[in-house]
């Protein structure tokens, strides 16, 4: 009559905090939020009430404490691997683990014009993802990414020549306010083993440092003519500053600012180039995505 077409289950929002104390007695934190869904052999969990099958869930949080004692857990990339590899060895019937894991921001604090040895402030709630997926006989193929990132640009932003109809009233712009929220996201080339994600282990910091980087410099140096031409130019310099990743991912909300007519009151001017306040709407929103590939090598 029925037949159980998709299974996984696993631990949500498992919190963690990890102190790492250097040796000059300063210290350095890291936190950050995991899910671990895992798949298998585990339909006769769901069908059968059989348990047997089932590596419970608060098993597998523990496993994330133990594992995060044992192991470096910075950069994600390489703990969620850790993380991934280890239920694919431990349990024969468990064939993939999916890893995701949000890195919070904790930025160290500067006092009397020094970097504080213990204290740190949350700034911003920009955060730095990962989405690990390892398989059995398939190694582990990695979605590193940026979210929450809050960008505005007052000036440098212009949307004309789009398609005009009946249903058309937007105006054409030749200078607007342009503000997103960044999520990115850069897939690496499969990894086969732990082994393979050791060795690359610098580039995922290095990744991270310069999509960061261009994301927040092309932003500000673009004469922006959409936000989608924006965002393939983003795309496009990550796929050539970062040589394992084969393909980008953006997703950018439009956030926009309206202009408000004062004329009402005494004439005051407020709108096109005697604007000065705005109204920001919270919705309805543009979202703007794209995803863009490393062009395959045509063959020879
Ligand atoms: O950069 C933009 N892209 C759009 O597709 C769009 N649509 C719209 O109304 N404003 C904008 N801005």
């Amino acid at each position: 009559m029925s037949e159980l077409s998709y299974a996984r289950y696993g631990k949500d929002n498992v919190r963690l905090y990890k102190v790492h104390r250097h040796e000059d007695g300063s210290q350095s934190v890291v936190e950050m939020t995991v899910r671990i869904l895992l798949e298998g052999d585990i339909e006769t969990s769901y069908t059968e009430a059989d348990n047997s099958v089932v590596v419970a869930t608060d098993t597998q949080k523990q496993t994330i404490y133990i594992l995060a004692k044992q192991n470096p857990v910075t950069p994600p990339e390489l703990f969620a691997s850790i993380l991934g590899n280890h239920f694919i060895d431990t349990y024969s019937h468990i064939h993939a683990a999916h890893v995701n894991i949000i890195q919070h921001k904790w930025t160290r604090m500067t006092v009397d014009g020094r970097p504080h040895p213990h204290s740190f402030f949350r700034d911003g709630q920009e955060k730095r993802l990962v989405e690990a997926i390892t398989r059995r006989g398939q190694g582990t193929s990695i979605r590193s990414g940026i979210s929450e990132l809050l960008v505005l640009k007052s000036t440098g932003s212009a949307f004309y020549g789009f398609h005009r109809d009946e249903y058309t009233r937007l105006p054409e712009v030749w200078d607007r306010i342009l503000s997103t929220e960044v999520e990115c996201g850069w897939h690496w080339k499969n990894l086969s083993s732990i082994a393979e994600v050791r060795s690359v282990v610098p580039q995922f910091d290095q990744a991270w440092e310069k999509s960061r980087n261009i994301i927040l410099e092309t932003f500000a140096k673009d004469e922006s003519a959409s936000v989608q031409n924006t965002m393939y130019k983003m795309s496009d310099q990550i796929l050539a500053a970062v040589s394992l990743v084969d393909k980008v991912d953006f997703a950018l909300p439009n956030k926009h600012y309206f202009e408000v007519d004062l004329s009402w009151h005494k004439g005051i001017k407020n709108t096109g180039r005697d604007a000065e306040v705005y109204a920001p709407q919270t919705d309805p929103n543009g979202l703007i995505q794209c995803t863009v590939s490393r062009k395959s090598k045509a063959k020879l």
